[in-house]
């Protein structure tokens, strides 16, 4: 079958598709290797003109009733739900990944995005302080034109999970997707003038890392939001730092996934794979350093990996599959270097290895330490160290002794204990008997070098306004002379 998502073109300007006039893009089925799509990347001219139109667009947009904004994005959501067959079957083809997930999780969770903070709209007030007569009252405003950029591994949840909250507190923004996976945000821009958004107020222009940088620079951008890797965080951090613009870095991890020994094994090793091999293992909060209590471990590891064997791999259109293709070539060779570099520093393969082709089967290492690569360094494909451990100070100095602080969980019975072991972990987003999951309801974000700000819940609401504080004189002015 011939796979085709060739979209009108390649940038959304102004509320119309436009043609890039820069490099080629080309969009691979990571599947197959098949080109679906060819893009062009938006010269910087035509990232000037999409910041330009988004400036425009904003001023009215953010003088609408914040519930009429909110009648915009809860269409846009209508929309999305309806067509979900149609989006979860684009971004499988982009991403690769088993369309059992892409109909459930990407797009759905977008989705939520958008609703939630569509119902958020008329409830986001300032507020009043008395001061004994006169008093102070605060107005949250917009920011103006905020820039989104994208990492493929959920990209179209990542451009809702951005977009929503930026619009509703009446910003435009400007989205740069991944050049990996550009499909889905021409989709959501498409769906959002469909549901009645002024034109200009969501644009997309496609690029590699270049044209992101040109896009944080642009003078009229107030706000830099990234979903990327840490080294990326500190240019893209650093370039907006250089225009005072307020950011939110939503950046790599390496969190931790403690098993304590009174845990429900079945239930600890269900989280363990949720931890390690949903999306491939391309998820950014996973929990891929997994301290399991020494006295279950060779229970722990059985388990594991039995239900490993069990996984359907292969063609992600097809319902069944539940592991698909690593997104590239050149990230299946960065995740095969890492798993040969575990085994040259002898860790024990317990169960995967390097696979073949566009697959990496579950990767399950034992006996590692915690100084080896694969302990230390992000992966981001499927594969998870287990490690043991004796007691709970121990483990919470091993868990916080990295530089990243996306995530972390905890299993055990003593839920006592799970609070406290959780309260001690340097990290933004935490599970008690439960792992990776991100309802739109919780603030989602890192601490450390895992990132600055939240995305999702009312505390994003914070990273895409600020507050204007105005004291109001009732009695006479008292002045020195
Ligand atoms: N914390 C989170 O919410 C979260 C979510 C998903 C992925 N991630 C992280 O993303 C990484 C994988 O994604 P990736 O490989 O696409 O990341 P990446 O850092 O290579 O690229 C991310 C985006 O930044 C752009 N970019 C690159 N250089 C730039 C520059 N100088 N200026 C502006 N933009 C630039 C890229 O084109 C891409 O759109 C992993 O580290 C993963 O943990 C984090
Ligand atoms: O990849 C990072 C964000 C995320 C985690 N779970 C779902 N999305």
């Amino acid at each position: 079958m011939t796979l085709h998502a060739q979209p009108k073109a390649s940038l959304f300007i102004n509320g119309a598709y436009v043609e890039g006039e820069g490099p080629e893009l080309k969009v691979l089925y990571p599947y197959t290797g098949e080109v679906i799509a060819t893009l062009r990347e938006a010269s910087p001219e035509q990232v000037a003109l999409a910041t330009k139109s988004a400036e425009a667009a904003q001023k009215a947009w953010g003088a609408l009733r914040p519930v009429e904004r909110g009648r915009v994005l809860a269409r846009a959501a209508a929309i999305i739900r309806e067509r979900g067959a149609e989006l979860a079957r684009l971004e499988t083809l982009d991403t690769g990944k088993p369309i059992q997930e892409t109909e459930v999780a990407d797009w759905p969770s977008g989705a939520d995005a958008i609703e939630y903070f569509a119902g958020l709209a008329a409830t986001l007030t300032g507020e009043s302080i008395p001061l004994g007569g006169d008093f102070v009252y605060t107005i949250r405003e917009p920011l103006g034109v905020c820039a989104g950029i994208g990492a493929w591994n959920y990209p179209s949840q990542i451009a809702c999970w951005k977009s929503a909250p930026a619009l509703i507190m009446g910003n435009a923004m400007v989205f740069k997707p991944s050049e990996e996976t550009p499909l889905g945000a021409l989709k959501l821009a498409e769906i959002l003038v469909e549901a009645g958004l002024p034109a200009g107020v969501f644009n997309v222009v496609q690029g590699r890392g270049a044209v992101g940088a040109a896009l944080v620079t642009d003078p009229r951008v107030a706000k830099v939001s990234l979903t990327g890797s840490v080294p990326t965080g500190r240019k893209v951090y650093a370039a907006a730092a250089e225009g005072i613009r307020h950011v939110t870095m939503e950046l790599g991890g390496k969190s931790p996934l403690i098993v304590f020994d009174d845990a429900s094994l079945e239930d600890a090793v269900g989280a363990a794979i949720l931890a390690n091999f949903y999306s491939s293992g391309q998820i950014c909060s996973n929990g891929t350093r997994v301290f399991v209590q020494e006295g279950i471990k060779e229970a722990f590891l059985a388990r594991l990996a039995a239900r490993c064997a069990d996984v359907a791999m292969g063609d992600p259109l097809d319902p069944a599959t539940q592991h698909g293709p690593i997104i590239s070539a050149a990230q299946a060779a960065k995740i095969r270097a890492a798993i040969e570099a575990g085994i040259a520093e002898g860790a024990r393969l317990v169960c995967g290895g390097p696979g073949d082709g566009a697959f990496i089967p579950p990767t399950v290492f034992a006996e590692a330490t915690d100084a080896m690569t694969i302990t230390r360094e992000e992966i981001f494909g499927p594969v998870m160290t287990v490690l043991t451990f004796k007691d709970e100070d121990e483990v919470i100095a091993r868990a916080n002794g990295t530089n990243f602080g996306l995530a972390a969980g905890v299993f055990t019975r003593d839920l006592a204990r799970g609070h406290r072991v959780i309260a001690q972990l340097e990290a933004g987003t935490c599970w008690i008997n439960a792992y990776n999951l991100t309802p739109v309801e919780a603030p989602f974000g890192g601490v450390k070098q895992s990132g600055v700000g939240r995305e999702n819940s009312r505390a994003a609401i914070e990273h895409y306004s600020q507050l204007k504080s105005v004291y109001v004189g009732l009695g006479p002015v008292e002045s020195p002379y």
